[in-house]
């Protein structure tokens, strides 16, 4: 039997110290999905992916992911899986040009042997120009290959954003995970970036979780929604039945206004 779903998290939560930042976690996601993630200030959603992406190790419940129980995995385990992800401050090399930040990961996955590599066997060059090529294909959908040889640092604050999820997107992931994408932009940032998330979502056949405060872009190409609020999970469900929850109403309620 093939089964559609990609991600399941049960009963999940984890503990710092005396505060549980999340508890009793129940979410999945089928394979193609674009779903948000929600919720206040501290709620618990970077939490959330910390632990989808082997970062936190849940302190209760399981993580499932294409059939694999991600329990005790590293972050580069968890990549390798097929999960990526972006950050809510962004985390590019800043001193490597845009090509190095794409090709950095593109490299954790490289065929080519790292023997070959260290005696510049003929098959490092084979697979450092298919990589170089593959990496600024990549560039080319994110509008980036005229900043190729530029230093990531000196990238306009949107661009820098767009590489992080060009970046993410090299490492040729089933599942994509992005922390706040319109942080910081301005609206028309904002509109080409929910353009790109839906055309990337379309081209590379991903699955998305996005956590996002402009409710603009969730509510706009989010086929589902989870909201969290004190670390719980307090709903689900389409756009319009967010949008109209009493219990995310009053979780937002003096935060911000959801359209
Ligand atoms: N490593 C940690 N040690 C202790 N507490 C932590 C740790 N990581 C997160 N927390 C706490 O867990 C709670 C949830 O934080 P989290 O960053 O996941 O919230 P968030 O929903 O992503 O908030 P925001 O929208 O402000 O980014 C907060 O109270 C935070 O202080």
């Amino acid at each position: 039997m093939t089964s559609n779903l990609l991600l399941q998290v049960e009963n999940v939560g984890i503990q710092f110290g005396g505060l549980k930042a999340v508890q009793n976690v129940n979410m999945h996601m089928n394979k193609g999905e674009l779903v948000g993630l929600i919720g206040p200030n501290g709620a618990g959603k970077t939490t959330t992916f910390n632990m989808l992406t082997g970062v936190y190790q849940p302190t209760e419940g399981v993580i499932t992911f294409d059939g694999k129980n991600l329990k005790g995995l590293k972050p580069y385990q968890v990549t390798k899986l097929g999960i990526s992800r972006t950050f809510q401050n962004i985390r590019l090399f800043k001193d490597l040009s845009v090509l190095d930040n794409v090709k950095v990961a593109n490299h954790n996955l490289a065929k080519h042997s790292i023997l070959s590599s260290i005696f510049r066997l003929p098959n490092h060059f084979k697979g450092e120009e298919k990589m170089d090529r593959e990496s600024i294909e990549f560039l080319k959908i994110f509008g980036l290959d005229v900043y190729k040889d530029e230093l990531a640092k000196n990238l306009p604050y949107g661009m820098q954003r767009r590489l992080e999820i060009a970046r993410a997107l090299a490492a040729k992931p089933q599942l994509l995970l992005l922390d706040e994408p319109a942080a910081g932009m301005n609206p028309q940032e904002t509109h080409h970036l929910m353009e790109l998330i839906a055309f990337i979502r379309k081209e590379f056949d991903l699955t998305i979780l996005l956590i996002e405060h402009d409710m603009h872009l969730v509510m706009g190409i989010c086929e589902r929604i989870y909201v969290l609020d004190h670390g719980q999970l307090i709903a689900d469900g389409t756009p319009e039945e967010i949008r109209n929850n009493p219990k995310v109403i009053e979780a937002y309620l003096g935060e911000e206004v959801i359209e």
